[in-house]
């Protein structure tokens, strides 16, 4: 099966320091892949040069086959199918978890000529199935202010899959959720991947063993390795660098 994401040889040089030093990944079509690994390691520069915020120094990340994202501006990676969700919730709070996904669904408008403009039925029924589906829909009319710190993730991340991604970045979004909207994140994930491939950068390990397909370890820059949550366990080497020797 060809990778919905290719990246060979990967480099990043902040002024002389190699945050990446040759990451090679391959992504496959629907697989919900998580990137772990310790404090430094690179994951958020890769998800960074993944979505055009970061440019690689050298290497090649190519989208389906055929798109060279290194190439190509921030907003023109959104525009082939690539979203991000950064760790802080970027939604506006004093409107609706509704008005928040209207905003999403019409980006390049301005804010008051979305709130003013007639929505059609079939935007309206989009919305309340991306309501439904990150499981805001009976809050869609309260101030997104007075969400708990676990609907604001999913609020945001409705405000990605309203983009109808093919690929979705998630950088820890389950940082500061309480067990039970961890799972419930855990789940929506999975109900995602069903139409869009996820990559997910996350420290959790109970998180990962529950709901990863593959786990790359990086580690100083670079792939350490890859396979499943047992594979990766096994693995010597990840246990020296991260999980340690009881891991
Ligand atoms: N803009 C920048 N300028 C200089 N150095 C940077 C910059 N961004 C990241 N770094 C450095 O690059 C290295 C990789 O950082 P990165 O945030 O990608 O690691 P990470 O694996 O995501 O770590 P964590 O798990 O702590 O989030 C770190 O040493 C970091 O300090």
């Amino acid at each position: 099966m060809k990778p919905i994401l290719s990246c060979r040889n990967v480099m990043v040089d902040f002024s002389g320091f190699k945050a990446l030093q040759g990451v090679d990944l391959d992504v496959q079509n629907k697989e919900v892949l998580f990137l772990i690994g310790p404090n430094g390691a690179g994951k958020t520069t890769l998800l960074d040069c993944i979505c055009g915020k970061t440019r690689a120094s050298s290497g090649q990340i190519l989208f389906e086959e055929k798109i060279e994202l290194s190439k190509l501006p921030e907003q023109k990676i959104v525009q082939e199918g690539i979203a991000r969700k950064f760790q802080a919730p970027s939604i506006f709070l004093h409107l609706t978890p509704f008005e928040n996904l209207e905003i999403a669904m019409k980006q390049k408008k301005s804010l008051l000529s979305i709130l003013l403009a007639k929505m059609t039925q079939v935007q309206h029924e989009k919305i309340e199935a991306i309501l439904k589906k990150v499981g805001l829909f009976e809050d869609r009319h309260k101030l997104a202010g007075s969400l708990s710190h676990g609907q604001k993730q999913w609020l945001e991340i409705g405000m990605q899959l309203i983009q109808e991604p093919t690929l979705l970045l998630l950088d820890e979004p389950i940082a500061g959720m309480s067990g039970e909207e961890r799972t419930k994140t855990g789940e929506l994930i999975k109900e995602i991947a069903k139409e869009c491939t996820v990559v997910v950068v996350e420290h959790d390990m109970e998180f990962v063993r529950n709901f990863s397909s593959k786990v790359v370890v990086m580690h100083e820059g670079k792939v350490l390795c890859q396979g499943s949550m047992k594979d990766i366990q096994e693995n010597e080497e990840v246990k020296n660098v991260y999980l340690g020797r009881s891991g």
